[in-house]
C-alpha cells in the first residue's frame, strides 16, 4: 500500500473551506465515489481499479486554528502490478499524484479564501479571569435570554482579532488582550442574512486588560462562572460543542 498527505491551510472558516472543497471535486481523471460526508469536518471518496491501481482513496480532515482551517489530506493506494514492476509503476503515479494535487491545492486555497469574503463570521471572547470566565445573556432577538460569549459580526476587510476587541469595547466597554485560539463550530441560525449554517462563531480567550471596568451595554446580564456551573446554563445551542475547551482552560490555569 502506497501514501501521499498533503497539508494546506485555508484562510477561511470551517464551513467554507469544507463547502468550497467539496465543489472544487478532486484531481482525479476519474469520478471517486463518496464514501463519508461529515460536514464541515471529514470527507473520504473512494475508487475501484483504474489505469495502474487496485484502489484508491482520498481523505480530508478540516480542523480549526487561529490562522484559518487546517486541511489534512491523504491519498492511500495498492497498484495493480506486484513487485519491481509495481514499484516503478506507484513512482510514476505518485509523480501524477504530487503534480495534480499541488495545481488543486492552490487553485483551492485561492477559491476558498475568495468565498470567505462573502459569509459572515462571528467572534467570541471568553474573557478569563482566574478561574472564572465570563458569560452574557442575550437581550432580543431570537435567542432571547440564552447565555453565550459576548462578541459579535466581523467586519469586511477586518480580522478576527480586531473585531474580538472592538466588539468587547462596544458590548462591555472594556479593552481586551486575546491570548488563543479556543474553537470554532458552525452556527445553525441565519447570520446577517446569509444561508442557514454558512457562518462560523470562533471563540478566543482573552483577558481584560489592566483594571478594566464591565458594563452590560446589550446584554441582559453578566456573570463569572467557574469550569463546573458551565453546563447548567441555557446555552445559545450552538455554542455547548466549545464549552469542554473552555473547562479545560480554566481547569488548567
Ligand atoms: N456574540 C455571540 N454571538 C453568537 C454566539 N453564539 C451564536 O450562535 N451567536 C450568533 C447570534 C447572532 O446570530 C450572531 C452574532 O450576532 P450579534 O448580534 O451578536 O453581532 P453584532 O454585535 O455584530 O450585532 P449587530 O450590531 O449587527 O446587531 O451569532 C456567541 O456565543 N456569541
Amino acid at each position: 500500500m502506497f501514501q501521499l498527505r498533503f497539508t494546506t491551510v485555508v484562510e477561511a472558516p470551517l464551513t467554507v473551506a469544507f463547502d468550497v472543497a467539496r465543489s472544487l471535486g478532486r484531481p482525479w481523471p476519474v469520478p471517486l465515489e463518496e464514501v463519508v460526508s461529515v460536514r464541515p469536518v471529514r470527507d473520504v471518496y473512494a475508487v475501484g481499479p483504474g489505469r495502474g491501481w487496485r484502489w484508491l482513496t482520498h481523505s480530508r480532515r478540516f480542523s480549526a486554528t487561529g490562522a484559518g482551517t487546517l486541511v489534512d489530506e491523504q491519498v492511500d493506494w495498492a497498484t495493480s502490478l506486484p513487485g519491481v514492476l509495481g514499484w516503478v509503476l506507484d513512482r510514476v503515479l505518485r509523480r501524477r499524484v504530487q503534480r495534480a494535487m499541488q495545481a488543486h491545492l492552490d487553485a483551492y486555497a485561492a477559491a476558498a479564501a475568495r468565498r470567505a469574503l462573502d459569509v459572515v463570521q462571528v467572534v467570541g471572547a471568553a474573557l478569563v479571569d482566574g478561574d472564572r470566565v465570563l458569560v452574557a445573556q442575550r437581550s432580543g432577538g431570537p435567542y432571547d435570554g440564552c447565555w453565550e460569549f459576548p462578541g459579535g459580526k466581523v467586519e469586511p476587510g477586518e480580522d478576527d482579532l480586531a473585531a474580538l476587541v472592538r466588539e468587547i469595547r462596544e458590548e462591555l466597554g472594556a479593552v481586551v488582550v486575546p491570548q488563543a485560539f479556543l474553537g470554532e463550530v458552525v452556527l445553525d441560525g441565519v447570520v446577517a442574512g446569509g444561508l442557514p449554517g454558512a457562518s462560523t462563531l470562533r471563540v478566543w480567550w482573552a483577558r481584560i486588560a489592566d483594571g478594566g471596568e464591565l458594563t452590560a451595554h446589550e446584554h441582559a446580564e453578566l456573570r463569572w462562572l467557574r469550569a463546573d456551573e458551565l453546563e447548567a446554563l441555557e446555552w445559545i445551542p450552538a455554542d455547548r460543542p466549545l464549552l469542554p475547551a473552555v473547562q479545560d482552560l480554566l481547569t488548567r490555569l
